[in-house]
């Protein structure tokens, strides 16, 4: 074991009050807005298939002509309150925002920087309106915040020379004050979700990330932070050298979810962030490019995240004018539709302690030892569910979410296995089959009282 002196922070699982809401959210909202969403991917005519908030890249466009957009920024279509409102419906109980993407341009009137709100053609606090707009409807809010920073001077991807390392020094006081300020501006915040802290020259200032996770915390106390803000001294990141987890929750998978079957990654507090598109993030104007996520699909995501203690960030990429494409709309009723009926297998839910079985994903309320949820997506030829439970698991009654009155045929097959007959009807969504088992404490269970 080597000898980590800035590595995690704070004990992990974390059990405060902010934590424990951060967990049973289980369902968020990404919004990555900001100048890549004017171009929408198309630049002087031709369509950049890659991420539209890379166009700048894709494209080889100059830093002068790209912060040139500032000047057209006026999402004049933004309507906060409609924002919040979708979210709600749609059943999140979080939000993430971009605050300030790779390109460097702020949604919020920074002390620090010109390159933002204030200067453009909206001039006004548009992060404000949007915090105050989504805690009105009752949605946590937590900040994206890239460390990469094209826009600024002082951004160095290495430091080589003396000049370098005096320079990200800038933009280390730079970025910190930042953090700090959006601390202060928007006291309700309750995370920070960082990004661009994969280049060398973060590596080589974990001290700094821990002095840094350290200070945040001081000023909003119950603050929660992803693990790839942080490296340790020896630039290992997420994990520091001896395989402890930094920060508050481990957020390495995106547009990736672990494997289904995966029981490791239940020990952790994690989040999947995921795109609708294959890989786009920011608004692209053309959506033909790749495969679009079904409804379906993510909620299928959503619960396979809940199945296996994790958090799934659903991203939206809104136009520069400032509403959203129409299939975003449609995905977020329909999946709002499902979370009407459902939501209770996903709030306040998590790892049954069950291994994964064809039909679909067990998921496990905090609050009752004596309920189990199947969500089933594969409604198995045999018409007939094999639920392989935990030995010596009793199923007192089985039935539908959705016709609690009418109780599944039981057969046990083996010690804390059975078999469900099957369920009547078309289901052309997911459906949810509730497992109440006898309580340990039933007249099976009762130890002869010693006298
Ligand atoms: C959460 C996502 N992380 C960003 C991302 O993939 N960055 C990868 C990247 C790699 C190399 C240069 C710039 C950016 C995406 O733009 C999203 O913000």
């Amino acid at each position: 074991k080597k000898e980590v002196k800035y590595g995690q922070l704070t004990e992990l699982p974390r059990q405060d009050e902010a934590m424990k809401k951060w967990r049973s959210n289980r369902f968020g909202q990404f919004i990555h807005w900001g100048l890549y969403a004017i171009p929408g991917g198309i630049w002087e005519g031709k369509t950049y298939k890659y991420a539209a908030e890379f166009l700048k890249s894709s494209a080889g466009i100059s830093t002068a002509t790209w912060d040139s957009l500032q000047y057209q920024f006026n999402p004049v279509k933004f309507d906060a309150k409609e924002w919040a409102k979708m979210a709600k419906d749609m059943g999140v109980k979080y939000v993430t925002i971009t605050t300030k993407h790779h390109e460097g341009f702020c949604l919020w009137p920074s002390k620090y920087t010109d390159f933002d709100i204030e200067n453009t053609p909206y001039r006004k606090d548009l992060l404000g309106e949007f915090i105050k707009a989504y805690n009105e409807e009752g949605i946590d809010v937590s900040l994206y915040y890239s460390v990469l920073d094209w826009h600024h001077p002082d951004w160095r991807y290495k430091l080589n020379t003396e000049e370098d390392k005096a320079a990200f020094e800038r933009l280390k006081a730079f970025t910190e004050n930042q953090l700090l300020e959006l601390l202060e501006r928007y006291p309700t915040v309750k995370g920070l979700w960082f990004d661009g802290t994969w280049d060398q020259c973060w590596k080589d200032n974990g001290k700094f990330s821990y002095d840094l996770e350290k200070k945040l915390k001081e000023k909003n106390p119950g603050l929660i932070v992803n693990s790839r803000m942080r490296a340790d001294e020896y630039g290992s990141r997420h994990f520091d050298s001896n395989g402890v987890l930094m920060g508050d929750y481990e957020s390495g998978y995106e547009r990736r979810l672990p494997n289904p079957w995966d029981v490791a990654v239940t020990k952790n507090d994690w989040e999947c962030c995921m795109t609708i598109p294959e890989n786009q993030w920011g608004y692209h104007k053309d959506w033909t490019l790749t495969h679009i996520k079904t409804s379906n699909e993510l909620i299928e995501m959503l619960v396979q995240c809940t199945s296996q203690n994790g958090n799934f960030l659903l991203n939206f990429g809104p136009r520069g004018e400032g509403n959203f494409r129409e299939k975003e709309v449609k995905l977020a009723k329909e999946i709002g539709d499902w979370m009407d009926d459902n939501s209770s297998v996903i709030y306040n839910c998590g790892y049954a302690g069950l291994k994964k079985q064809s039909w679909g994903y067990f998921t496990k309320s905090s609050d009752s030892d004596d309920a189990i949820n199947m969500v089933v997506f594969n409604k198995p030829i045999n018409g007939k569910y094999r639920v392989k439970l935990n030995k010596g698991s009793i199923i007192k009654r089985a039935y539908l979410l959705s016709k609690p009155k009418k109780s599944f045929n039981l057969e046990e097959i083996a010690n804390g296995e059975y078999f469900l007959d099957d369920v009547k009807g078309k289901c052309k969504d997911p459906f949810v089959i509730i497992i109440e088992l006898e309580d340990k404490d039933s007249k099976k269970f009762k130890q002869k009282a010693l006298t």
